[in-house]
């Protein structure tokens, strides 16, 4: 399949706690994908020992070592982008989609951030979903202690429960249980040695502006998991607010201006779709941290009662105060 150079090239971020299982769903990728795809692989060390197990013939492989992606060689990894994109443009390398597997170790904000901040790069590629592999058995663990296995969770649009068969069932429900609760947004899929349709991680489109974008997952996944009521004490969890009518435009202006604001930080992702008063068409917006982005999405049809619904995924969010904030932008 051949891809304009005018169409933005699709990334897939790749990540997950230290050996969720990340290289072995890749080389499942590598093996099951019908297009050409260049991985970018970063171990935390010298040597890469992961780009040993990858199956080389079916990708071009860029390593890089001696740092993690999300801080000491973020810089390289803008340069490694570019350098790409400039092999695709002068047809020295055909691919159709780079994967970009972090360490373990890796926060995947700054990393996502890096496809916003360059506009070069923004036009040249187009981050399409950042995907989560959790450990069955030590996930819980992980989440427990480790902060960054919860930025991972919380990031995601996908979630990806790795090696189903070494736990029971009250242990896989458990687990999708408290990462619903971390984010209710990512679809949920359990896997047995990374096996999974590629289908089901690309064309995601979990960064794009339009009126699906909350519950892009909910289309038919396997083992999608709705969030619970249930509160498992995660300094990072998800609040949905809704409200079944319009909102006041100035209001909720004000109010997602002051949020960003104060909890800019804090929040990881957010994402909702709005009824303004006197406005036929929905209010679509999304942003990472400060960064956002709002537009008007598709009309109201006739039999569509206009509703709205914003999703804040967050570390320790003031939930009361917010909610009695959003309560305060319904119109009239
Ligand atoms: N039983 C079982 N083992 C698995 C499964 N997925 C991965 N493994 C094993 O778990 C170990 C770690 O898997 P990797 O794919 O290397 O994990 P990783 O996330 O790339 O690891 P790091 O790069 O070290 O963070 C390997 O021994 C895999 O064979 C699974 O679904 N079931």
């Amino acid at each position: 399949m051949s891809q304009s150079l005018a169409t933005p090239i699709p990334v897939t971020l790749l990540t997950g706690f230290l050996g969720a299982g990340k290289t072995t769903l890749l080389n499942h990728l590598l093996a099951t994908a019908g297009e050409r795809i260049v991985v970018i692989e970063n171990e935390f060390g010298p040597v890469n020992i992961d780009s040993d197990l990858l199956i080389r013939e079916t990708a071009e492989l860029v390593e890089m070592t001696n740092g993690c992606l999300c801080c000491t060689i973020r810089g390289d990894l803008s340069r490694h982008l570019h350098a790409l994109h400039e092999r695709k443009r002068s047809g020295e390398l055909a691919f159709e989609r780079v994967v970009i597997e972090t360490t373990g170790l890796a926060d995947p904000t700054p990393i996502a951030q890096t496809f916003f901040g360059d506009p070069k790069l923004a036009d040249a590629y187009a981050l399409d979903a950042v995907i989560t592999m959790v450990d069955a058995l030590h996930g819980a663990k992980q989440l427990d202690e480790q902060a960054v296995a919860g930025k991972q969770v919380g990031f995601a649009d996908r979630l990806l429960i790795s090696k189903a068969d070494l736990a029971d069932a009250e242990a896989l429900d458990a687990l999708a249980e408290r990462l619903a609760s971390i984010n209710s947004e990512a679809a949920q899929y359990r896997l047995e040695h990374g096996k999974i349709g590629c289908e089901l991680l690309f064309g995601v489109r979990g960064f794009h502006l339009d009126e699906d974008i909350l519950r892009r997952g909910a289309a038919g996944p396997l083992n999608f998991r709705p969030a619970g009521t249930r509160s498992f004490g995660d300094d990072i969890a998800a609040l949905h607010l809704h409200h079944d009518g319009p909102l006041d435009l100035g209001r909720i202006s004000d109010f997602m201006r002051q949020l960003v604001e104060s909890h800019g930080d804090a929040l990881l992702r957010y994402k909702g779709v709005l009824a303004v008063a006197e406005e036929a068409r929905r209010l679509v917006f999304q942003g990472v941290h400060r960064i956002n982005g709002f537009d008007y999405g598709r009309e109201w049809g006739q039999g569509e009662a206009p509703a709205s619904d914003i999703v804040l995924i967050g570390h320790r969010l003031p939930q009361e105060e917010i909610r009695a904030g959003f309560a305060a932008c319904v119109a009239g």
